[in-house]
């Protein structure tokens, strides 16, 4: 290289390095200036400017390119065919309530609703919403979607839901007061998939959880054809209910991996239902497990008597009436079905055995399909049927649960309940049918153990290994237990009651043992001498 050139290449590689480290300061600077406005400017101030700037190079064309914006209205459109509601605008908004941390904006939307809690006591129910400028951010599968919410314009534009009262579902006023905000959702343009294809169908799933987390559940009861619908406020949980704690974490899981399961059931081509048989002596806390069930998946009872229930047709007509996402219980099921035999449709009519219990409740009704007539039918006896052919029988039973049952709807747990499980026709049982056998047994030590928490706070206590010792010799139901336990407000004494209670039970069983033996002794020698006073006459 000649040294004229050398020198013209040096000054180049200079003013190159210069440019090369300028370039660097610059982006140092950059990344300095984002990271300090990230912990010293609040989260609210930083999504008002991205908006502003969104905002700003939506008008100057900044960027027009890069970014897509889907405008989500609460109802399709000013000018659509159709007046209903768009999901995905609620859905969006139950999501963004979810998600909304007020301790980190500075402006928010929020209205209390009246509720009720588990328990059944009166509560208020907050709901957060965007304001008309409002804006969050949102990172999914990597993916940064801003939610902007819009105030309406009178000409339409952005907007064009006009001031109509939205009022949710049940009644519930909308979120955002009388006006129709709409909601933005952005995002860069290369993830148009991710949004379209994922980010708007999780917000769909996300937001029907949350409702479902939140929905205040029901019992239904039936009467003729239909269902009466109250609120169901059992306060049973699995952390209150008493039982072998793996059995309940066996119990759990198994409810768990159901709800997870759609995409499963349909895969196999199996409807996605499943059956649990719940058996054990009477206080054993089988109620007590279906309320649980109930609380913890957030799904509506189903509480079938079929005492009312008179042929296979009405019977139909109730289980088509039944919702998703629900537990169908039938209690006592030996009881209600002289199940000893099916015998197809020869099979004895379900008989009568009265209701255990009439809640008495009269919230609201749910039709489900409509009656024959508009009014609920009385709780008479049917006019006498010359032939039974059309009662419901215990075949019509299981030909619902694994026919139309199995058909029509989703997301469906059946519960049978009985305390003589051997005394069940061997249909009822087989797998398919009732998937799992739950057996609720009397109180164990870590039974007891739940009970004592749940009535007292206390985990230990110096009459605990005398209890536990205790019941390991005889047999109480945890019913009895707890039964015992509310009889004062003084664990000391309430404990000291159980005690004497499980001594007593002990002192009966000792005695009844020679009673028994008694008892076989003499029916031994009633026998013998039976025989003998035969014996002359032969
Ligand atoms: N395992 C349990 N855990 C907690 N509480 C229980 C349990 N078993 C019974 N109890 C208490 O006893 C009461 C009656 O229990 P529950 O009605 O659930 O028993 P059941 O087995 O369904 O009885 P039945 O067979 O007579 O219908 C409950 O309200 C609850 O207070």
């Amino acid at each position: 290289m000649e040294p004229m050139e050398a020198a013209v290449g040096g000054k180049a590689v200079d003013a190159y390095r210069k440019a090369l480290a300028t370039a660097a300061s610059a982006a140092a600077y950059a990344v300095m200036a984002r990271s300090m406005a990230r912990e010293l400017l609040p989260e609210e101030l930083r999504a008002a400017a991205r908006w502003a700037a969104s905002a700003l190079g939506a008008r100057v064309g900044w960027g027009q390119r890069d970014r897509r914006t889907l405008v989500v209205r609460s109802q399709p459109s000013s000018t659509g065919a159709g007046a209903d509601d768009n999901l995905l605008f609620e859905a969006a908004r139950t999501y963004l309530a979810s998600r909304l941390d007020p301790r980190a904006m500075r402006r928010l939307g929020v209205t209390l609703a009246r509720a009720r809690d588990d328990a059944g006591r009166a509560s208020w129910r907050r709901l957060l919403f965007l304001e008309p400028g409002g804006s969050t951010f949102d990172d999914f599968e990597g993916v940064r979607f801003t939610w902007t919410c819009v105030e309406p314009t009178s000409s339409g534009g952005a907007s064009g839901g006009g001031s109509k009262k939205k009022a949710k579902k049940g009644g519930e006023p909308s979120a955002g007061g009388d006006r129709d905000f709409v909601l933005e959702l952005s995002f860069d343009a290369q993830h148009t998939d991710v949004a379209m294809d994922r980010y708007v169908p999780f917000v769909m799933h996300a937001a029907e959880e949350v409702e479902q987390r939140e929905r205040a559940l029901k019992i239904c009861m039936n009467e003729g054809r239909m269902w009466y619908r109250m609120s169901l406020h059992h306060p049973a949980t699995f952390e209150t209910l008493a039982m072998d704690p793996a059995l309940k974490r066996s119990i759990v899981a198994d409810l768990d991996l159901f709800k997870s399961r759609r995409d499963h059931y349909r895969r196999v081509g199996k409807a996605w239902k499943r059956g649990y048989l719940l058996y054990g002596p009477p206080g054993t806390g089988k109620s007590s497990l279906v309320a649980a069930m109930a609380n913890h998946l957030r799904y509506n009872l189903f509480d079938l008597d079929l005492s009312h229930v008179q042929f296979n047709t009405s019977l139909q007509w109730l289980l088509v009436g039944i919702s998703d996402k629900s537990i169908l219980v039938i209690e006592d099921i030996d009881c209600c079905c002289d199940a000893v035999s099916r015998k197809d449709d020869k099979a004895p009519p379900v008989r009568t055995c009265g209701r255990k219990e009439d809640d008495g409740g009269d919230d609201d009704i749910d039709d489900g399909p409509a009656p024959e007539s508009g009014a609920p039918p009385p709780r008479t006896a049917p006019p006498p049927n010359k032939s039974n052919s059309n009662q419901v029988t215990l075949s019509g039973l299981l030909n619902f649960i694994d026919g139309l049952w199995s058909t029509i709807g989703e997301e469906r747990i059946i519960v049978f309940t009985t305390n003589y499980k051997d005394r069940l026709d061997p249909a009822l049982l087989r797998p398919g049918r009732m998937d799992m056998h739950i057996y609720m047994g009397f109180c164990g030590r870590e039974a007891f153990k739940t009970l004592a928490h749940n009535y007292f706070l206390i985990d230990d206590h110096p009459l605990f290994p005398e209890i536990q010792e205790l019941l390991s010799e005889v047999e109480v139901t945890p019913a009895e237990v707890s039964e015992m336990l509310l009889r004062s407000n003084n664990a000391d004494v309430a404990l000291r009651g159980l005690v004497e209670l499980l001594e007593d039970k002990k002192e009966k069983k000792k005695q009844a043992v020679p009673t028994e033996e008694k008892q076989s002794e003499e029916e031994e020698a009633g026998k013998e001498e039976a025989a003998s006073r035969e014996q002359p006459s032969k």
